[in-house]
C-alpha cells in the first residue's frame, strides 16, 4: 500500500501499530491494513515515528471510518473538527443549537450498525413489582426467583413500585434537563475530560479513542465514596441529585440484597463484599438528531459495575442485546430499569449476565436518563468461592479490578469480545485465535484438537473464521411435507417386481433430489451404532474434523459416518448409451483434475467444480 499524505505529500508508510492497554503488541511493515480488520488497530497516517498523542487514528472495520475519510484526501480534517468541538464545550446540544441539519462525520456509524428493525412483540425485559416484598414472605421468595431468571436470561429487568416518589424522579429528571439546557456560560465552567474530578459536564469522554462518537452530552457526579461538597454540584439541579441520590443508593441496597439471595448468599453478603462501596450517577441529555439513522446515542457497551440503576424519561431508544437482536425496553413511568454489570458477571461466575445495550438517536427528544452505578476499583475479585464446586469450576481468573477498569476505559469493546471476556480462564487456543491479529487459521490447525478442541476449551463464541454470512444459515424451518424420499430396499433380491419397483424409486429419487434415505438394507442396526459409537469414541478420545453442510447445533455432539466410493486414475465422460439428442454430451474430465479443482477451489458464485466441465 503506497498512498501519499495529502497534506505533506510523504508517502504514507503502511506501517501500524497494535496496542493493547498501552502495551505495544505488533508493529508491521508489511500487511496491508484491509488484513486486519477485526482488531484494534492504530494506524499511523504519516509517520510511525509520530505515534504519540493525537498524531494517531484509530482504524476500526467499517464503511466510513475516520482514517478513510482522511485517506480519501476529502479535504476533511477530522482532528481538527473534533477539536473545536470539544474547545466549544458546548457538547452534542451546542451543535444542535447551533442549527446544523447533517451530522458532523465523527458522529457517524456505519451503514448497517443502527437498524429500524421492529423488535418482536413478544420479547420484552421482564418487570418486578418489589410491592410487599419486606412484609411478606411468600412475595419475597416470588420476587427473588423473578430476580434470578431475569439476570441469568436476559441480565436486566425493570422494577415497579420500589418506594421512590415520582416527586424525587421527575424532579431529578428536571434538574437534569435544568443543567444542560443552561447558558453554555454556566455548563462550560463544569467542562472537562479529566476522570480524577468528582463533578463534570462533558460529552464523549474519550472522543480521540472512539471510532464515532455518541449524539449525547453527560453531567457526571462521583458521589462515594468521598462525596463532593453540596457546592460542587450545580446549582440547579443540587437540591434534586443529593435527594435522589439518598434514595437510589437506599434502593441499591434493597436490590444488592435480593441479588445476594438470588445467588443463594445471605443477603448482606453484596454489601459487606463491597459493591455499594463506590457510587456515580451519570445524567446524559440526548439532544434531537437531524439524522438519527447515521448514529447512535449510546454505542453498545456493557457496564463496568455491580449493578446498574436507570431512569428513562418516556422518549425511549434503549435496546438490549438478547438472541443476536436489538430489544426495546419501553419505557414504564415511574419504573427503574436494573442490569447486572461486569462486576457481577465476573463475582457471580457467568451466572449473572452483563448484557451489550445500547441507545438509539431519536428526532424527537431531548431524551434524558439517569443511570446510577454501583462499583469499586481498588480490589482484586474473581468469583465468589461458594459458588464454584467441581460442576461449576471457575470461568474467570482473580481480577484487579483497577486493570479491568483502565482496559474498560481505554480500549473501545469490539471484535464481539467485552473487557471482561479478556479475564475468562480460556484454553490457549481460544487466546491465540482471539487476541492474535488476525483470525489464525494455523493456530487452529496447529492445535491439532479441532473444532471439539475450541468447544472443550469453553469458547463461548465462535471464531471469526468460522463465521458465515447471516443469510447461509436461515433458520427457516423446512416444510413439514417435503421430505426426502425413504426407500424400502426389502425384497431386492428376491422378487423381479420387486427390484423394478425399488430401481424405479431410486430413479425419481435421484432424478428429483439427488438424495434419498435406504431402510432395510441388511446392515444391522448393532453394526450401525457400533460405528456411531466408535466414531464418537474417537472423537472424543484424541482430535479431528469432517465436511459437507450440517448446522450448527447447542445440542450435541453429532455424529455421522459418510462413506464414499470413487476413483480418480481414470478419464471419463457420460456413459455413451445414455446420450441422445436431447441429452448431449459433457466434456471427457481427467478425473485427476477434477479432484484437484474439488480439493482446491472453494466452490462458489453457484458453480460446482462439475459445473466447471461442462460443454
Ligand atoms: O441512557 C440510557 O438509557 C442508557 C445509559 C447507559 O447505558 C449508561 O450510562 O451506561
Ligand atoms: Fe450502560
Amino acid at each position: 500500500m503506497r498512498r501519499l499524505h495529502e497534506k505533506t505529500g510523504e508517502e504514507k508508510t503502511s506501517q501500524f501499530m497494535i496496542l493493547f492497554g498501552g502495551q505495544k503488541l505488533l508493529d508491521t511493515r508489511s500487511k496491508d491494513i484491509t488484513e486486519c480488520k477485526w482488531q484494534y488497530i492504530y494506524m499511523c497516517v504519516s509517520s510511525p515515528a509520530k505515534l504519540a498523542g493525537n498524531d494517531y487514528i484509530r482504524y476500526m472495520e467499517s464503511s466510513e471510518t475516520q482514517l478513510d475519510l482522511v485517506q480519501n484526501g476529502s479535504g476533511y480534517d477530522i482532528e481538527k473538527e473534533i477539536k473545536a468541538f470539544d474547545e466549544s464545550k458546548a457538547g452534542v446540544k451546542g451543535l444542535v443549537d447551533s442549527g446544523i441539519v447533517k451530522i458532523p462525520p465523527f458522529f457517524v456509524v456505519p451503514e448497517n450498525v443502527v437498524s429500524s428493525q421492529p423488535t418482536p412483540a413478544h420479547l420484552q425485559i421482564p418487570v418486578i413489582d418489589l410491592k410487599d416484598i419486606r412484609d411478606d414472605p411468600v412475595r419475597h421468595e416470588k420476587v427473588i426467583e423473578e430476580i434470578r431468571s431475569a439476570l441469568e436470561i436476559w441480565g436486566f429487568f425493570q422494577v415497579v413500585n420500589h418506594g421512590v416518589s415520582e416527586d424525587i424522579t421527575e424532579g431529578m429528571i428536571e434538574g437534569v434537563k435544568g443543567f444542560h439546557e443552561e447558558k453554555n456560560e454556566i455548563k462550560r465552567e463544569y467542562y472537562t475530560r479529566d476522570v480524577k474530578k468528582k463533578v463534570t459536564y462533558t460529552s464523549n469522554t474519550l472522543i480521540h479513542k472512539t471510532k464515532a462518537a455518541d449524539w449525547k452530552d453527560t453531567l457526571y457526579f462521583r458521589m462515594a465514596p468521598d462525596s463532593p461538597r453540596p457546592e460542587e454540584l450545580p446549582v440547579v439541579c443540587r437540591e434534586t441529585t443529593i435527594k435522589y441520590s439518598a434514595y437510589i443508593r437506599g434502593l441499591g441496597d434493597t436490590l444488592l440484597k435480593l441479588v445476594s439471595e438470588a445467588l443463594g448468599l445471605n443477603p448482606n453478603y453484596l454489601i459487606e463484599f463491597g459493591c455499594a462501596r463506590g457510587f456515580k450517577i451519570m445524567c446524559h441529555y440526548y439532544p434531537p438528531c437531524p439524522e438519527p439513522n447515521r448514529t447512535l446515542g449510546s454505542k453498545p457497551h456493557t457496564d463496568p459495575d455491580f449493578l446498574t440503576i436507570l431512569m428513562q424519561d418516556h422518549i425511549g431508544g434503549l435496546q438490549v442485546f438478547y438472541q443476536n437482536q436489538w430489544i426495546n425496553v419501553p419505557p414504564i413511568p415511574g419504573a427503574f430499569v436494573i442490569n447486572a454489570g461486569d462486576l457481577l458477571q465476573l463475582i457471580s461466575n457467568g451466572k449473572f449476565k452483563s448484557v451489550e445495550h445500547r441507545v438509539l438517536a431519536n428526532h424527537n427528544g431531548p431524551r434524558i436518563s439517569v443511570a446510577s452505578f454501583f462499583a469499586i476499583y481498588d480490589r482484586i475479585c474473581g468469583p465468589i468461592k461458594e459458588l464454584l464446586s467441581d460442576e461449576n469450576p471457575p470461568l474467570y481468573k482473580e481480577v484487579p479490578l483497577m486493570e479491568y477498569i483502565a482496559q474498560y476505559m481505554w480500549k473501545e469493546q469490539d471484535g464481539g469480545m467485552t473487557t471482561l471476556d479478556r479475564f475468562r480462564l480460556y484454553a490457549p487456543i481460544y487466546t491465540i485465535l482471539f487476541l492474535s491479529f488476525q483470525p489464525n487459521h494455523e493456530a487452529f490447525d496447529e492445535s491439532k484438537s479441532g473444532v471439539k478442541g475450541l468447544v472443550d476449551a469453553r469458547i463461548i463464541k465462535t471464531p471469526p473464521f468460522f463465521v458465515v454470512p447471516e443469510r447461509e444459515v436461515s433458520c427457516q424451518p423446512s416444510p413439514a411435507h417435503f421430505h426426502i424420499p425413504a426407500i424400502d430396499l426389502k425384497g431386492i433380491h428376491e422378487d423381479g417386481v420387486r427390484r423394478r419397483e425399488i430401481v424405479e424409486q431410486m430413479c425419481n429419487a435421484s432424478e428429483t433430489w439427488g438424495f434419498f434415505q435406504v431402510v432395510n438394507h441388511g446392515i444391522s442396526k448393532n453394526v450401525m451404532e457400533g460405528m456411531v459409537e466408535g466414531v464418537k469414541g474417537f472423537h472424543e478420545e484424541k482430535n479431528q474434523i469432517s465436511e459437507n453442510r450440517v448446522l450448527a447445533n447447542h445440542i450435541g455432539p453429532k455424529t455421522s459416518v459418510a462413506s464414499f466410493f470413487a476413483i480418480y486414475d481414470w478419464i471419463c465422460a457420460p456413459l455413451k448409451e445414455l446420450i441422445s439428442y436431447e441429452n448431449p454430451l459433457c466434456k471427457e474430465v481427467p478425473l485427476k483434475d477434477y479432484i484437484i479443482q474439488y480439493r482446491w477451489k472453494e466452490r462458489d458464485g453457484g458453480i460446482s467444480t462439475l459445473d466447471r466441465f461442462r460443454l
